[in-house]
């Protein structure tokens, strides 16, 4: 099976509350919540693709220098391979509050220490034990 390079993105703001969404049903993991993003395209940096991903899904905008690298993991699906290049993005409170489903999907920003009441795609637990080891740090 050929492995998908997906960008994900772990958007913090005021190192309190990260925003999650909730995948489509007739997606792959679909009715699970995620971390926005999306596959990588052909030439474009994983940095480029939350962005663009970023911007399309949830109407956020962000600089390139607020997204920092958080972790690589390769996972497999019994249906599908995947390589999530899992980045830190540093998002202000006025972008934050235009942040919206802006493909009809649910989103919601859940306080850190509450993200284990979420059922996210199972790839994504080393990303959670993450985010909470990480914010814990700085609170
Ligand atoms: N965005 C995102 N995808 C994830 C996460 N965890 C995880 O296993 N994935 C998997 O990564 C793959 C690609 O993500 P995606 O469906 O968002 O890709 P996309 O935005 O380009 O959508 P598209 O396929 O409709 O063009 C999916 O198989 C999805 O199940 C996550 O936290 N966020
Ligand atoms: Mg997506």
């Amino acid at each position: 099976m050929k492995q998908v390079h997906v960008a994900v993105a772990v958007v913090v703001v005021n190192d309190q509350d990260i925003l999650i969404a909730r995948r489509p049903d007739d997606k792959h993991q679909g009715g699970r919540w995620e971390f926005p993003g999306g596959k990588v395209e052909a030439d474009e940096s994983v940095e480029a693709a939350l962005v663009r991903e970023l911007d399309e899904e949830v109407a956020l905008p962000v600089a390139l220098g607020a997204i920092t690298s958080l972790m690589k993991i390769p996972f497999e699906y019994p249906d599908k391979r995947v390589l999530l290049d899992v980045c830190w993005v540093e998002a202000n409170m006025n972008d934050a509050l235009l942040a919206h489903g802006a493909e009809g999907q649910e989103v919601r920003w859940v306080h850190y220490s509450r993200l284990n009441e979420f059922t996210f795609p199972d790839a994504n637990q080393p990303i959670v034990v993450a985010i909470q080891q990480r914010l814990d740090a700085l609170n």
